[in-house]
């Protein structure tokens, strides 16, 4: 039986520490504070010869090492302007097209109950 009626996706979850301040809020986090953040990552496709769609280490090593521990424990704001978790997650996915992995999804947790859902429009 074929499997071409079903969608499949990778999904990996990260965790880094950083630091930021949003200059237009009008409450606390105009100030500078910090927070764990969450993000976790989708990858959608069809599966390869591996019957994988991506490696969870080749996608892992892409996310951690060329995106997410550039941000770690540094000021969010050095990175880019107004970093929201909406706009974070949007840094993700273009960093990540920059290098040639095309992911679906980005999520991004600024605290257990915020998050920011990236994903590209259906064209
Ligand atoms: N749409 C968005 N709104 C807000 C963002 C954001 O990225 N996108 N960010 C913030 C601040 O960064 C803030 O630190 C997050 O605040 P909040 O979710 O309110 O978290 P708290 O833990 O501070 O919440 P409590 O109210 O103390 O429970 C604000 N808005
Ligand atoms: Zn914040």
């Amino acid at each position: 039986m074929s499997d071409q009626d079903l969608i499949v996706t990778v999904s990996q979850e990260f965790e880094f520490h950083a630091a930021h301040f949003l200059a237009w809020h009008p409450g606390k986090c105009k100030n500078l504070h910090g927070h764990s953040y969450r993000v976790q990552v989708d990858v959608q496709g069809p599966l390869d010869e591996r019957g994988i769609v991506i490696d969870f280490d080749e996608l892992s090593d892409v996310v951690w090492r060329e995106i997410l521990e550039p941000l770690d424990h540094t000021l969010l704001n050095d990175h880019l302007d107004n970093p929201t978790a909406e706009r974070l997650g949007i840094h993700i996915l273009r960093k990540a097209d920059a290098t040639g992995l095309h992911l679906s999804e980005v999520r991004v947790w600024e605290t257990a109950k915020s998050l920011a859902v990236v994903r590209r429009a259906l064209q």
